[in-house]
């Protein structure tokens, strides 16, 4: 949950995603709302349920980007589904629930790295008041603690020994990380040795040494898998975002070649889930009424008003996202903070090899992928990765051998490497 208020939500997507101003105000109407109904007393924040939205708008052109982002803001759980899916041949009306059980998945995979986040943090505290402990004698006065306290900061005791206490995770099992959680924080030993009621064993270790296993034991103490899935589950109901994509080929109407497995069914099936629904989940039952529900499409051919009424009404937000242009395609490459021209600088440069684009160079990047895009196929921002792999093919192949190299990324380099290319329409639709 965030408190962030609308303008300071689009502010934040400014940096990432340029144009579409009327998808990112609405999805921080959307936010917002949900903040707003924290606020709300008990019996009503129930009633207010949440601003879902329909993106329309060609492939390529953010509508993804703009949700996986505020996604990332809110620190809500997210994820991306294409309604298409659950066309396919095997599916039955009941699979839809797998969404909101993939989303509780993320949701503790996420909920875990905040905790840790959360509880390295204290348990670094706590850890340290064990060291000055071990050092200074549990009965010490607080001006010495403080003492003791400025000079482990500064590192003075390192190589102090001290006999510590900590809970024993000898077993088999240990060492062995479980996936996902670097960091050696919880690993399958410390929760089996958990599970076993944690024997406690003395260990004579440097300071800097006792550091990692008193944080390590702390943190263990804090964070616990029920606390991690609690939160998680929680996190779900009232914080969790899912993105369906392909809705408009979802819609009956469109489906002239004959309708395999029925669309509209699709769209019955999806109808509990965005009106509010419980669905049970290893973890237990999860209500979907607050979950926001962001459904996307281009409607080339069926439009909004050909969805169920039903689902019409839970998606009463609608917004419309533009096609990108070649000036959009400049500033896509420049402004935003993870900008394609940023990231091949970056990467050359760990082979140091300096890259620079002349701005000559980045119009004419930009005008080959918005070329490509109407001769062959608009991909929208998405032109953008092939166009600069292509550039970039043989750089990025003997850069080790460059070291200390400038390359100049400019018109003609640009003409150089992609000029023919973009001018057939044949190889580009392999290559570019
Ligand atoms: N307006 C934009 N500003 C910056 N980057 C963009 C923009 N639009 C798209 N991109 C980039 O292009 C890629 C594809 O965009 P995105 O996934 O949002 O497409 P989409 O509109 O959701 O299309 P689809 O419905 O096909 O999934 C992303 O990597 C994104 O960063």
């Amino acid at each position: 949950m965030t408190d962030l208020t609308p303008r300071e939500i689009v502010t934040e997507l400014d940096r990432f995603i340029i144009g579409q101003k009327d998808a990112k105000r609405a999805v921080a109407v959307a936010l917002r709302s949900r903040w707003r109904r924290k606020q709300l007393p008990d019996a009503l924040r129930e009633e207010v349920y949440p601003k879902n939205i329909l993106m329309i708008g060609p492939t390529g052109v953010g509508k993804t980007e703009i949700s996986r982002r505020l996604a990332k803001l809110a620190h809500a759980p997210f994820v991306k589904v294409e309604a298409t899916k659950f066309t396919e041949v095997g599916y039955v009306g009941r699979d839809v629930e797998q969404i909101v059980r993939d989303l509780v998945d993320a949701a503790i995979v996420q909920t875990r790295e905040q905790m840790r986040e959360d509880v390295k943090a204290r348990a670094h505290e706590q850890a340290e008041n064990r060291v000055i402990s071990a050092i200074a004698g549990t009965d010490a006065r607080d001006q010495t603690r403080e003492m003791f306290r400025r000079k482990l900061k500064a590192g003075e005791l390192d190589t102090t020994m001290i006999e510590i206490e900590v809970t024993d995770h000898s077993n088999p099992m240990q060492g062995m990380d479980i996936p996902g959680q670097p960091g050696g924080m919880m690993n399958l030993g410390d929760l089996f040795g958990k599970a076993m009621g944690g024997r406690k064993v003395k260990k004579r270790v440097t300071v800097a040494e006792s550091y990692e296993l008193l944080i390590a034991d702390e943190a263990d103490k804090l964070l616990d898998d029920e606390t991690v899935t609690k939160a998680a589950v929680e996190s779900v109901e009232q914080n969790g975002i899912v993105f369906l994509d392909e809705i408009d080929k979802v819609c009956a109407r469109q489906d002239a070649r004959g309708g395999e497995v029925s669309r509209e069914g699709v769209q019955r099936d999806l109808l509990p889930l965005i009106e509010g629904t419980t669905v049970s989940t290893k973890h237990g039952p999860i209500k979907t009424d607050h979950i926001l529900f962001i459904a996307s499409g281009a409607f080339h051919v069926a439009k909004p008003s050909d969805l169920l009424p039903e689902l019409q009404g839970r998606l009463p937000i609608r917004v419309e996202l533009r096609a990108l242009t070649e000036e959009d395609f400049v500033r896509i490459l420049t402004e935003t903070d993870n900008a394609l021209t940023r990231q091949y600088a970056a990467l050359m440069g760990t082979e140091e090899v300096e890259v620079e684009f002349t701005e000559a160079g980045i119009k004419a990047l930009a005008r080959i992928a918005a070329e490509v895009n109407r001769s062959v196929e608009n991909i929208g921002a998405r032109r953008l990765y092939t166009v600069l792999e292509r550039v970039f093919e043989e750089l990025s192949f003997t850069a080790p051998d460059r070291a200390g190299d400038k390359v100049v990324i400019d018109e003609d380099f640009v003409e150089e490497h992609l000029g023919e290319l973009s001018r057939s329409t044949d190889l580009s639709r392999y290559v570019l």
